[in-house]
């Protein structure tokens, strides 16, 4: 996350970081806890890594490195990534985790609300996007978990943001028309948290940009609400 601040223990129950364990282990992806048992991430955090056993899911963490042999790990069961999806770009940019075993919610890990599609973007005054990612183009992961607040534009601006892409109605933007605060590379797979009338809501699964942080380029987030029926679907 650019232009972000720490984040404090126990402030974002719901976020995961996804680890990959090849010959060395590390950070990949964040996600978001909507059940005991399923994860929802960003379809391209799977790109080529399709086999469920190299996944490792930490939840209830603030600092990646508290992560060590004895923290406590959950194993992927099943990777279930949306049908239509091909890069990032063209959207449906989403995929669900199950977990080899139900979660027990605590106070530092727990689920965040799924929207529903009768709220419209405009109601969400207050968004925030999670992560551990970058803090700059040129940079790395970060330690402390990060959270910055970012405001929704319509899809009307983003698509004069991006010429050269087609921002579609199951796409949600978000950013500084001055740019400074935005996602950025480790941050993907994670929620756009908003909170409204006092409860949180996965509103976006954070997915692309042109650079990370820059003027009139904003964030483009998977637009959650557009995929209830489907998460529902494949999770019930
Ligand atoms: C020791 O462990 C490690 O180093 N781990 C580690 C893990 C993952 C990655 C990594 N992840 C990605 C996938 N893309 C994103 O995360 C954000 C995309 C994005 C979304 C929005 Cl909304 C806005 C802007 C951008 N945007 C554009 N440009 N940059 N960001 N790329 C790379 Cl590289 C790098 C290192």
């Amino acid at each position: 996350v650019v232009g972000g601040t720490d984040s404090f223990r126990g402030e974002w129950p719901w976020q995961v970081s996804l680890q990959v364990k090849l010959s060395t282990q590390k950070h990949f992806c964040g996600g978001s806890i909507i059940s005991n048992q399923w994860i929802l991430t960003a379809a391209h955090c799977i790109d080529n890594l399709e086999n469920p056993n190299i996944w490792r899911v930490y939840a209830g963490i603030l600092k990646l490195s508290e992560i060590n042999e004895d923290t406590p790990v959950f194993k992927v069961q099943e990777i279930i990534i949306h049908p239509q999806y091909v890069i990032a770009e063209t959207g449906y940019d989403i995929a669900l985790m199950k977990l080899d075993k139900p979660m027990n919610f605590t106070n530092l890990q727990n689920p965040i609300c799924l929207p529903s599609k009768e709220v419209t973007n405009t109601m969400y005054t207050n968004c925030q996007v999670i992560g551990w990612g970058y803090t700059k183009e040129q940079d790395q992961v970060q330690d402390i978990l990060q959270k910055a607040t970012i405001p929704l534009i319509s899809n009307e601006e983003c698509q004069t943001r991006y010429q050269q892409d087609r921002i579609t109605d199951k796409m949600i933007c978000a950013g500084y028309r001055e740019g400074g605060k935005d996602a950025c590379k480790g941050d993907s797979g994670g929620p756009l948290s908003c909170k409204h009338e006092e409860i949180w809501y996965v509103v976006g699964i954070t997915s692309w940009g042109e650079g990370c942080a820059r003027p009139e380029q904003p964030g483009v987030y998977t637009k959650v609400a557009e995929y209830a029926d489907w998460i529902l679907e494949k999770t019930m």
